[in-house]
């Protein structure tokens, strides 16, 4: 007999409503007995008595012994989950910025205090990625794990390509599905891509890096030219995290836009879907697909986590407490496609190699191999100049997956 969860959880928004939704139609062995809000004057749909705005009352209650934590504030999230994991509460988070801000500590904290956090629904929603990294591929060697992480950016990016809606009325539709982060900039400008792949990229690699450290570049600066010379090239562009072994002692890491072609799985996930091809050495290409954002897809996914604390389930990090060589990098070439207006903004990028340039009065880029740590670099440069960079290994003919070959080389 599984043991009885009684659950204080902390957020009633999106995916708060939507894990009540589901829970309350199915017959467990779990209760929530208080939800902890922000603010008391909002209108609910559960009688009042269940809400509090004490975060004390859930915390020092020792009548529960699981914490869910669904809200949009890192900081208090981060002090809400080490406090419940350092007394003896279990934990499930969708917190993503918040887990990759603070993974180190929050392992530190699990070992520590024998308690577990799980956080599947904050990796691609509804998709079952962490679990599987962590159980299934676990004595595999992975050689890549690329995909579609953000579910809001892949809506903006499908309105505009197949339904011709403009950037500003597709990231509005995407708010008001409750698919956004509160301050949507992190869902278009690849910060919520990059919180995932951080997270993904501890279970697959056993490599844990600080956010600051990879590379976001969104789709902020996409324009209609963009987009144009992807359709004359039969290509799709979409917002992709990459992370990519390079040898047995390097693994990096970046999000970029990217084009893809209709052979990849990529090219046909739409609309707040989101995909994750896995790379492995023996199991080959596998490719995971389902619903990225969105209140019910998560809800899902929190409460998979959920049942498995009634068997007491905890994420052992293998591959990280094993780690011996291996070490992220930034010092990695890549070929580019780069959208820009002023000159000198090539020259500052010093590309290693140019492979194409077209100029006109209005639309000017050039295609070519540039080190990953220059465009980190030049991250503001490139912004305030409105250029647009995409990642153009299927412009190139070259690939990241080794079946065709590598982009992705380590510079000695
Ligand atoms: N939306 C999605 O599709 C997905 C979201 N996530 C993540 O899940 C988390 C929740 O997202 P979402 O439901 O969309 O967010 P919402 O903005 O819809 O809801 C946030 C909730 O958190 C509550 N809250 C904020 N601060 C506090 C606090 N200090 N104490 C208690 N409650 C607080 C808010 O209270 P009040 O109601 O009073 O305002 C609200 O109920 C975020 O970390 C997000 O990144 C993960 C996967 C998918
Ligand atoms: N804002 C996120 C929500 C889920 O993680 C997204 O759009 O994917």
């Amino acid at each position: 007999m599984s043991k009885k969860l009684n659950i204080g959880l902390f957020g009633f928004g999106v995916v708060g409503q939507g894990l009540y939704d589901i829970i309350k139609t199915k017959n467990l062995n779990l209760e929530i007995v208080k939800i902890a809000i922000k603010n008391p004057e909002k209108k609910r749909s559960l009688p009042a008595e269940i809400f509090t705005t004490d975060k004390e009352e859930i915390l020092n209650n020792p009548e529960l012994n699981t914490i869910v934590e669904l809200i949009n504030d890192t900081e208090a999230a981060f002090e809400i989950v080490s406090r419940a994991l350092s007394t003896g509460k279990n934990v499930v988070s969708a917190s993503k910025k918040m887990i990759a801000t603070y993974l180190n500590e929050l392992i530190e904290l699990q070992h520590i205090h024998g308690t577990s956090l799980l956080y599947e629904g904050a990796v691609c929603g509804s998709i079952p990625i962490i679990r599987n990294l962590e159980e299934y591929y676990d004595n595999e060697l992975l050689h890549s794990i690329s995909g579609i992480f953000n579910g809001s950016s892949n809506y903006v990016l499908s309105k505009g390509y197949l339904e011709n809606l403009d950037y500003d009325t597709a990231l509005k539709q995407a708010q008001d599905l409750g698919f956004a982060e509160t301050d949507p900039t992190s869902d278009v400008g690849g910060f919520d891509a990059k919180y995932k792949l951080i997270i993904a990229a501890s279970h697959a690699y056993g490599v844990i890096v600080k956010p600051e450290e990879v590379l976001n570049i969104g789709i902020q600066n996409l324009t209609a030219s963009d987009l144009q010379y992807a359709r004359e090239k039969k290509l799709k562009i979409k917002l992709v995290p990459v992370a990519k072994e390079l040898d047995d002692r390097h693994v990096t890491m970046f999000v970029l836009p990217k084009f893809v072609n209709e052979t990849e799985f990529l090219y046909n996930v739409e609309y707040e879907y989101n995909g994750v091809t896995v790379q492995a050495a023996f199991a080959d290409q596998q490719f995971f697909f389902g619903k990225g954002a969105g209140g019910h897809p998560t809800g899902s996914a929190v409460l998979s986590d959920i049942a498995a604390l009634r068997y007491n389930y905890q994420y052992e990090y293998k591959k990280a407490k094993g780690k011996k060589d291996l070490n992220f990098t930034n010092n990695v070439e890549l070929n580019v496609y780069l959208r820009y207006e002023d000159e000198a903004l090539v020259e500052v990028l010093n590309f290693k190699h140019i492979h194409e340039r077209y100029h006109s009065d209005s639309y000017k880029f050039v295609i070519g191999k540039i080190n990953l740590q220059n465009l980190i670099d030049n991250q503001l440069l490139i912004a305030d100049n409105k250029a647009f960079i995409a990642f153009a290994d299927q412009l190139t003919g070259v690939s990241l997956a080794p079946a065709v070959k590598l982009t992705a080389e380590v510079v000695e």
